[in-house]
């Protein structure tokens, strides 16, 4: 379990996160929500332990990043160097003796081509599958859908099932409503730094709702014909 208590983040004057409180069980898919700007990815790099923060961010099995597969949405891999080593390399980061990657290679990646090369999609795919092959207890997926095929799209609804399945706890983003609505359990909808309102699977239409009353339509139909 993962339990944020009061967690508050500013950067300089600008307040990002205001005190926002959530827990996250074993065995649960929860998506978070909003607008460009809202503080997903900034709340996501305060559990990953990635950015300092106030309030309280506790794993109930110890060190958290240990267990834990985060899945930014900008990617970076080292030049020269081939999906196969990457691989090998996050499995050695863990300590992980692995011989068979390639059965693992589960969206039939060129593994032997440079990482670098790889398009936006397969680049998000690499990474998803290094965090799988690392057997991770805790996985933070940033718009894991973003930049992927349709084809894939499902191949990653399908992990996500399998690690609900396997107890694992998930946190996700997507700007993607239908994709979260299939797979999450809780959604959260953040809004200028708070959780303006969580539900559970069948209660999501509220927040559907809610995000768009709270969205520009109107606002961009009047400039657009103002323009036009
Ligand atoms: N390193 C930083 N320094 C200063 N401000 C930052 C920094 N990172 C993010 N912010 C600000 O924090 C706010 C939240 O950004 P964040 O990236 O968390 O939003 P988001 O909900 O993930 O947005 P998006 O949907 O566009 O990815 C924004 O106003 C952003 O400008």
């Amino acid at each position: 379990m993962i339990t944020i208590q009061s967690l508050s983040k500013f950067y300089g004057t600008h307040r990002v996160l205001h005190e926002i409180s959530l827990t996250f069980n074993r065995g649960e898919i929860h998506g978070i929500v909003g607008e460009n700007g809202a503080g997903k990815t900034t709340l996501f790099q305060c559990v990953a332990g990635l950015t300092s923060y106030s309030g309280q961010i506790h794993y109930d099995r110890g060190t958290l990043k240990n267990e834990l597969g985060y899945l930014p949405t900008d990617l970076f891999f080292f030049s020269k160097i081939t999906g196969m080593e990457y691989l090998q390399l996050v499995c050695n980061a863990r300590g992980i003796k692995n011989n068979r990657i390639t059965e693992g290679n589960l969206f039939d990646l060129p593994l032997h081509q440079y990482a670098e090369t790889y398009s936006t999609g397969m680049k998000k795919k690499l990474a998803i599958t290094g965090l799988l092959l690392q057997k991770n207890e805790v996985f933070i997926l940033d718009e894991p859908f973003n930049g992927v095929d349709i084809h894939s799209n499902s191949i990653i609804q399908e992990i996500l099932l399998k690690l609900k399945e396997l107890n694992k706890i998930v946190l996700m983003s997507s700007h993607i409503f239908s994709t979260l609505n299939d797979a999450c359990d809780y959604l959260h909808y953040l809004k200028g730094g708070t959780i303006q309102q969580s539900a559970r699977k069948g209660d999501f239409t509220s927040i559907e709702e809610d995000m768009k009353q709270n969205g520009i339509g109107i606002r961009v139909a009047d400039i657009v014909t103002g323009m036009l």
